[in-house]
């Protein structure tokens, strides 16, 4: 009903929210676009499901998420597959992990401070419906 497709594009909004206050930072650039296969050929054979945050924007706008949770999953895949690709102890892979560190800790944090426990409830419960 029309009440429900207002609750689902203010998730969209919200969702576009976190991910856009994330690619503004110049610390986030390296998660801002796809991992380029052709500078890393071998991304993909350890990397089964690669995430960047301009393809969660994409997913956002094609209405791939109907809960904050299964948006998460999704972000969550962004820095640990960082953590995953970059394991060593070169000064490199520690550079990228602490940033993929500092991505988790602002997702967060920014649905904690902003995300009305409520709203997220009413997501879960359309979900169900569906
Ligand atoms: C999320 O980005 C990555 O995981 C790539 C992996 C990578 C390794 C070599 C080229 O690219 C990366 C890019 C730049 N600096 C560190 C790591």
């Amino acid at each position: 009903w029309e009440q429900e497709e207002d609750v689902l594009r203010d998730l969209r909004l919200f969702l576009r929210g976190v991910t856009e206050s994330l690619m503004v930072e110049r610390r986030f650039k390296i998660f801002s676009k796809p991992v380029d296969i052709e500078e890393v050929p071998d991304y993909l054979m350890v990397i089964k499901k690669p995430m960047d945050l301009s393809t969660l924007l994409t997913n956002i706008d094609e209405h791939k998420y109907t809960t904050v949770g299964e948006f998460l999953e999704d972000a969550e895949l962004i820095w640990k597959n960082a953590l995953e690709y970059n394991p060593d102890s070169d000064p490199l892979d520690r550079h990228i992990r602490h940033r993929a560190c500092a991505l988790k800790d602002g997702i967060q944090t920014f649905i904690r401070d902003r995300l009305d426990r409520d709203f997220a409830k009413l997501c879960e419960e359309i979900k169900e419906t569906r």
